[in-house]
């Protein structure tokens, strides 16, 4: 389950913290004063937020506190009501490649592997490299013994890992995860941390939104707090759980104990 991406396969510019923080490198995805509106209800406020590569950024806070609707914005699935949305284009003048999760996986009626082909077709992969990419990314997640088993019989933990070797092939330099493991038992949700944490050490840039604070805590470099849909608070991992935090953020913290 744990074999390595053949070198080279994604990039690895992992900005060192220091030079993200002394803002000398330029993000991969970057909203100005962007926000979101439903209708009445302006469901993200306008704000400022960037990602850089290398990050495992974790969106926390209560019921529609906005943390699906930033995932969406980032990803650029949503429409901003007012400021924009940048992305850091590669060499070939490409958006970066990006992917998203949701806590149930969308999987067809069909083999997990044919599952597989269809996503790689549709992301334009050459047909030649189908079937060896598909079966690459069925090892990688520990799913080769199911290749040819419907995805919709999997058990939520395998149709989990199958989302994620979707994701995996087609090499994102961002994932976007909508609290991937909330359907999950223990286990299974440390199959799921393990994976992602381990795309991330390939060079796989991470944005996940997570009810469990224990799980932000394993998983994340930066944290961020909503309410209302802003952003109450964003600091470097170590600073969300060791530092004082302002009153509401702190009651939640406090209300969502014991972690696990
Ligand atoms: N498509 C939509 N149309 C109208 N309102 C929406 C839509 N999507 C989200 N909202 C509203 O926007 C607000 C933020 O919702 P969002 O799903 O982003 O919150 P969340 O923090 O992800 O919540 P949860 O933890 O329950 O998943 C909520 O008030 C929600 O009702």
């Amino acid at each position: 389950m744990n074999a390595p991406l053949p070198l080279g396969l994604l990039p690895t510019d992992a900005a060192a913290p220091a030079a993200v923080a002394a803002g000398q490198v330029e993000p991969l995805i970057e909203l100005r004063q962007a926000g979101v509106r439903f209708g009445e209800r302006q469901a993200l406020q306008l704000l400022d937020l960037a990602v850089h590569a290398g990050e495992r950024l974790m969106l926390i806070g209560p019921n529609g506190s906005g943390k699906t609707t930033l995932l969406r914005l980032l990803h650029g699935q949503l429409p901003n009501s007012g400021g924009e949305r940048r992305v850091r284009l590669a060499a070939d003048g490409r958006e970066p490649r990006q992917a998203m999760l949701f806590q149930r996986p969308f999987l067809l009626r069909l083999s997990a592997r044919r599952n597989l082909l269809l996503a790689l077709w549709l992301a334009g992969v050459p047909r030649r490299e189908r079937a060896a990419r598909a079966d690459l990314a069925l090892r990688r997640v520990g799913l080769e013994a199911h290749a040819d088993r419907p995805a919709r019989v999997l058990s939520g933990g395998q149709q989990q890992r199958l989302a994620l070797a979707r994701a995996w092939a087609v090499h994102p330099q961002v994932l976007f995860l909508d609290e991937p493991t909330a359907s999950l038992d223990p286990a299974a949700k440390r199959e799921v941390e393990a994976l992602v944490l381990d795309f991330a050490a390939e060079g796989m840039s991470v944005v996940m939104s997570t009810h469990n604070l224990g799980q932000a805590k394993r998983m994340a470099t930066r944290v961020i707090y909503m309410e209302d849909g802003r952003l109450v608070v964003d600091r470097p991992v170590e600073s969300f759980f060791n530092d004082p935090l302002p009153h509401e953020a702190a009651l939640f913290l406090k209300g969502e104990l014991p972690w696990h």
